[in-house]
């Protein structure tokens, strides 16, 4: 085995949760020389569960590979589909397997916000006791690291991304965003129909008047219970953050501004139809933009922030995308006007 604790030190020497997970397996190879060395972490919700790729390294790969986050659920395969890896999540437990000339040792990743997975090492002879030790207390230490980076990105109530990590993940999938590139170079630069990311910003209706009835603490309950609707209605690949107060920002992928509506209208419905206890219901007012080749941060979130403004000056409860409002009059792109005034 190479020198553990040079091997502790990669692992946790990055904040980015991706380059961790690679950084894992490259550890693990350089210790064990296994056959191959994966992470996979159970994705999507419910009853439809599937294995995603986070790292994987073949005894002769160059390079780690992994699933682009932007997988389509239905291109994973299901839990079922490899029994030894559901048998250690299930059981939250390193689990050791034979077939052929090959062994195969999972370990669990158990993680509150990721989702759960598991370390992968196959290797050509079995692992001895004291290699499985070492490679459970390396786990276990990246485990605490990646309880760290939630402490420092998540907000405490809701467990969501938390405003300090917006900028940074925005300009990473600019940064790898194909499909924005295609639509710059098909034309358009400014309104990109074709996009792929969408920046939505959720505002709760009369907020105030919740803590005002019924008190900081249920105020506190609605907040949580809102972040559970979103978790619920948004895909596993889609990024939600609580950006502060009641407002909610979502980095959503879709291929269409149809389709980026709909999602944004599935939680606004959801939001007015749920009971929340003693306040009844909530509504929300939710603006969106398509985010463009070469945007700010900034700059995406204002034309979001000011279609939620138009939701709220036209009676609440509703979505807007600020690219429909523009083009049926109501706002104005920032390069077309000389002040921030909106038509209406
Ligand atoms: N319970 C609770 N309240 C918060 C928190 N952060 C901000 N607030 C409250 O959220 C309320 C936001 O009120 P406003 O910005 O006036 O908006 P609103 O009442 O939702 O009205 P509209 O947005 O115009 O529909 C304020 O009363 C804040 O005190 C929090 O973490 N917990």
């Amino acid at each position: 085995m190479g020198n553990v604790v040079e091997q502790l030190a990669e692992i946790t020497g990055y904040k980015d949760r991706d380059v961790m997970d690679v950084t894992m397996v490259v550890a693990m190879r350089d210790m064990l020389s296994p056959l191959s060395v994966s992470i996979y972490r159970a994705v999507g919700a419910g009853d439809d569960q599937r294995w995603m790729t986070r790292a994987r390294l073949a005894a002769d790969d160059a390079v780690a590979t992994a699933d682009p986050l932007s997988t389509p659920l239905t291109e994973l395969p299901p839990l079922a589909q490899f029994p030894a890896r559901m048998a250690c999540l299930q059981k939250h437990e390193l689990r050791e397997s034979a077939a052929g000339s090959e062994f195969t040792c999972h370990f669990p990743l158990l993680s509150e916000h990721d989702g759960d997975g598991v370390l992968e090492i196959v290797t050509r002879t079995r692992l001895s006791p004291a290699e499985q030790r070492t490679v459970s207390a390396i786990v276990k230490v990246y485990h605490n690291f990646q309880g760290l980076l939630d402490y420092s990105e998540r907000d405490t109530l809701t467990g969501l991304l938390n405003r300090k990590t917006f900028d940074g993940s925005f300009l990473k999938l600019l940064g790898g965003g194909g499909a924005l590139a295609t639509a710059v170079a098909a034309g358009d630069r400014r309104h990109e129909p074709s996009a792929s990311y969408w920046l939505g910003v959720i505002d709760i209706d009369h907020f105030k008047r919740v803590n005002d009835n019924f008190g900081h603490l249920i105020g506190d309950e609605v907040l949580l219970l809102l972040s559970r609707l979103m978790r619920a209605c948004f895909r596993y690949h889609d990024r939600l953050y609580r950006f502060g107060g009641e407002e909610f920002v979502v980095l959503l992928r879709a291929d269409n501004v149809a389709d980026a509506a709909a999602a944004f209208e599935r939680l606004r419905v959801q939001c007015r139809n749920y009971a929340f206890p003693q306040v009844g219901q909530v509504t929300l007012s939710i603006g969106f933009t398509a985010i463009r080749m070469g945007d700010t941060p900034a700059g995406a979130f204002d034309r979001a922030d000011k279609a939620v403004y138009h939701a709220k000056h036209h009676g609440r409860d509703q979505v807007h995308g600020f690219e429909q409002l523009v083009t049926d009059g109501h706002l104005q792109e920032e390069g077309d006007k000389e002040s921030d005034v909106e038509l209406f």
